[in-house]
Formats: structure tokens, C-alpha cells, sequence
């Protein structure tokens, strides 16, 4: 039986204006007094739409015609924009989805945060924003008996872009070769796929990352713990044919979920990690730990979180979800001692080491959840002048910011991923004596609809 709300009904052909824009790009309008959304309609334009979609507040439709076009519609570069999940916003003008993403921070830090005098900067944008992701993960499925490599579909496992035939325009050139060997590699392989339903078959995923300064490449093969004899050869012809690839690490992954990274990680070939810098501070990268994956905006984002930090050179900072220590290297050339936090064992292990190799010798590096660590260090008196957050899309545990208040913190650095919880964050922190003085988005991941920013917390006196 067809769903209904009011008049509107699936299947229904509409003619609808474009109002505005929700967080994963789709445009908004309203037909029948509901809220419509449309993916690939941009605000101000009219369009034809087939309703799809009638849920009990909201309805979604697919785009049928664009009847008047908004002046900041372009023509997307990539072929497979539409079908491919990874970008929503390749059909919006770049310095339009620079004003989109501010907007949508704007948004958000007044309707879930509470936060209306709050001053949100203009975006920093890219100046070439195109083929900037230094990391990309690729689906693997049987076509018969070709094993094809590449991008599903928006929640799907339909390939809808494969490596062999589609290049990606948001990965660096050299990583789109490397994705083309490997397709034509793993066919010479008696290499099986995971079955995702029957729980058996080898490989799941795989994941490249290239150092943006140093150039160094790893591949990693996600796979089940089946036994893997061409391994080594695959790893080993790999190199050949790319001696940038420094490092070719096999993950072994158990688990049913759809986490792309297992626990155990074994090398086949070259080194555990990969090197890279950002600015002058050197970084050993492992396979498991995180690492931004917009080189050149990190770089403008850690310059952010250092002015909204303030150091004058005595300063005690923590740097709560620290990975591989890039921040709070990057800090501490400028505060009196740097503490970080993260969960993540092998990153801490990256972040002693990446301490040694910049001679920081003012850091300290502990293991374990900030939810835990961080009420540990305010219940014994600890005290810190700055704490930086950068936690995971989720945000912060409300244990995190009961600590950060219980400690009397005067300055607070938060980076965040997600414009929702980071409002989320700000509006308790506001209610805890504590004044959300400024943030700044930062476009990490131009062509989609993921935004970055940093906000500048400041204790009330
Ligand atoms: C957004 S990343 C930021 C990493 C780092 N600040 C950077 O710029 O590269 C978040 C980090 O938090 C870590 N993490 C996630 N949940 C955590 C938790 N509950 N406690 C400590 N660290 C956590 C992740 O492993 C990841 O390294």
C-alpha cells in the first residue's frame, strides 16, 4: 500500500521551488505543505520531481527536469558524480559551497547549539581544490570472473566506478595509476572476494594513502584471515611497477561489520609506515592510525588552531584525540609541555616516535579513551592554560567536557568534522561557564558536503 501524508504520494510528479540545502547536499523545497528533499537540486532553482520517498515529516524525490536554473549550477568534471556516493556538491560553484558550508555552521550552532551572537569567519577554500585526498579506501567485487576495484554507488554495493575505466578527480593523480595497476594485479592473483552474506571469501577492502610531501605511497589489503600464498608476489610486483609504493601492508580484518580496518596488520613488502611532513615537522604514518586526508588544508587548519591557542611558550596544552601526535607537535614548539591523548595504540606508539624524530622533547604521549584519561587527570588536580578537542564525528563524551570544566581550563580549542555535534558541544559548554567566542570553518573536502571547522572557546571570568 502506497504511504501518504497529506496529498503527496509516492510516485506523485512535482514542481517544486528550491529553498535551501540539507547537510548532505540534497536541495530542499516543499510540495503539499511537506518538506521535500531532492538530491542534485540547488537552492533557487524550480524542478520537475518524482516523489520517491514519503516518510512521516519529510518526502524525497529524484530529479526529473531543472525548469530554472540557479546561476551557481556548473557542470560536474566527473562522469560518475551522480552515482558515485563521494561527492554531492560537484554541480555547486566552489566559492558557493565555500558560503554553503559556513552556512550550514551558522545554522547549526543556532539551532542545536542555542548559540545565536556566536561570529562564524568566511570559509577558507582551496585555491586549486581538485585532487587533494592523499587517502581513498576502494570496494571489491566479483564481475564474473574479474575482480573489479572502485566506488559503490550511495548505499549500495553496486560498482558504479570502477578504477580500471573511471579515474577519481579528488585523489592525487599518481594514486589513480597505482588504483589501475592494482585492478589489472589482483586479476593475475588467485585472489578470492569476500562474501559478505556467506562469511567466507579474502578480500574486503583496500586503502591507499600517499605522503603529500614525501610522496611515499602504502597499500593496504583488507581481508579475512583465509590463507593469501600470492601475497608477497602480488606485494612484490606492486613495487616494480611503483617503487613510490614504500610500504605494502596486509590487514586482517574478522569482523562482519562494515569497519574497513581489523586489528592485526601485517607487512608483505617495504616498510610498516609511510613518512611525511606537514610543514617542517617529519611524520611516521601506520597503517591503523589517522592522518588528515586534505594535506594542504591541514596545514591551514593546524595554523587556526595555534593562533585560536594563544601560546606565549609556558603554556601546559592537552591534546585530547591526538592520533599520531600532529597537532600537539605542531604546538609544542610553542607551549611550555604538551600532553596528548588518544586510543588508538599503535597512533600513540607513531606519536612517541614522531616526538623523537622532531626532537619535542616537551610531550608525553598516554593511551586510552579521552572519556577516561582526561576525568582521571582533573580528578588529580591536573591543570591545563589549553586543551584542544578533535574528536570523531560523534564529538565529545559529556564526561570529556565535564573534566575540561571541572579543570578550570581557561582556553579551548575545538576541531571538529561535523558542524552538528560540534554545536552540540558549544551549547553545553556555554551553559558551563564558558563563552563560544568564535569559530572557522575550513574546507577540507571540497566537491562534497562534509565540512571542518575550529572553534575558539573562552572561560567566562
Ligand atoms: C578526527 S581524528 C583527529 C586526530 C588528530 N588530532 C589529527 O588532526 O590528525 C580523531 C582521533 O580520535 C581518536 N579517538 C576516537 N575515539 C577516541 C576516544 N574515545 N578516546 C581517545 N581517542 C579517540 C581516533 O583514533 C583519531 O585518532
Amino acid at each position: 500500500m502506497q504511504q501518504k501524508i497529506n496529498f503527496l504520494q509516492v510516485g506523485d510528479i512535482e514542481e517544486i521551488t528550491i529553498g535551501g540545502m540539507g547537510h548532505t547536499g540534497e536541495g530542499i523545497g516543499r510540495a503539499e505543505g511537506v518538506a521535500v528533499f531532492v538530491p542534485g537540486a540547488l537552492p533557487g532553482e524550480t524542478v520537475k520531481v518524482r516523489i520517491d520517498q514519503v516518510k512521516k515529516n519529510y518526502a524525497r524525490g529524484e530529479l526529473l527536469e531543472i525548469i530554472q536554473k540557479a546561476s551557481a549550477r556548473i557542470s560536474s568534471r566527473c562522469p560518475f558524480t551522480k552515482a558515485c556516493g563521494g561527492c554531492h556538491l560537484q554541480h555547486l560553484d566552489y566559492q558557493e559551497q565555500l558560503r554553503h558550508k559556513r552556512e550550514m555552521v551558522l545554522s547549526a550552532l543556532k539551532r542545536i547549539g542555542g548559540l545565536e551572537n556566536i561570529e562564524v569567519l568566511t570559509t577558507l577554500g582551496m585555491d586549486d581544490p581538485w585532487h587533494y585526498r592523499n587517502k581513498v579506501h576502494l570496494q571489491v567485487k566479483k564481475d564474473g570472473n574479474r575482480i573489479q576495484l572502485g566506488f559503490f554507488a550511495d548505499g549500495t554495493h553496486q560498482m558504479v566506478a570502477e578504477v580500471a575505466k573511471h579515474k577519481c578527480l579528488l585523489v592525487h593523480e599518481k594514486m589513480n595509476q597505482i588504483m589501475a595497476t592494482l585492478q589489472e594485479l589482483i586479476n593475475t592473483d588467485s585472489l578470492s572476494v569476500y562474501c559478505w552474506k556467506r562469511k567466507e571469501g579474502l578480500l574486503r577492502h583496500v586503502m591507499i594513502r600517499r605522503g603529500y610531501r614525501s610522496g611515499q605511497v602504502m597499500v593496504v589489503f583488507v581481508t579475512s584471515p583465509e590463507e593469501w600464498p600470492g601475497a608477497k608476489k602480488l606485494a612484490k610486483d606492486l613495487i616494480a611497477r611503483h617503487p613510490e609504493v614504500t610500504s605494502v601492508i596486509r590487514n586482517i580484518n574478522h569482523q562482519p561489520g562494515r569497519a574497513v580496518l581489523g586489528r592485526e596488520n601485517h607487512l608483505l613488502a617495504g616498510e610498516e609506515s609511510i613518512m611525511d611532513w606537514i610543514e617542517d615537522l617529519k611524520f611516521k604514518i601506520s597503517a591503523s592510525s589517522f592522518y588528515q586526508v586534505n594535506s594542504i588544508q591541514t596545514e591551514a587548519l593546524y595554523g587556526k588552531v595555534l593562533e585560536y591557542a594563544g601560546l606565549q611558550g609556558d603554556e601546559t596544552v592537552v591534546d585530547a584525540y591526538c592520533g599520531i601526535g600532529t597537532i600537539a607537535l605542531f604546538l609544542a614548539r610553542h607551549a611550555g609541555e604538551m600532553i596528548g591523548l588518544e586510543i588508538v595504540e599503535q597512533a600513540v606508539e607513531d606519536a612517541r616516535q614522531n616526538a623523537l624524530l622532531n626532537n619535542l622533547t616537551n610531550t608525553r604521549f598516554y593511551s586510552g579513551p579521552v572519556e577516561k584519561l582526561l576525568p582521571q587527570m582533573a580528578s588529580k588536580g591536573q591543570k591545563a592554560d589549553v586543551v584542544i578537542l578533535d574528536p570523531p564525528r560523534k564529538g565529545c563524551a559529556r564526561e570529556v567536557l565535564n573534566a575540561v570544566t571541572a579543570m578550570q581550563v581557561p582556553r579551548i580549542v575545538y576541531v571538529s568534522c561535523d558542524p552538528a555535534t560540534l554545536a552540540r558541544d558549544l551549547g553545553i559548554l556555554s551553559k558551563m561557564g564558558y563563552q563560544a567566542a568564535k569559530v572557522q570553518p575550513v574546507d577540507m573536502f571540497p566537491w562534497t558536503s562534509h565540512c571542518e571547522a575550529v572553534g575558539l572557546v573562552v572561560r567566562e571570568q
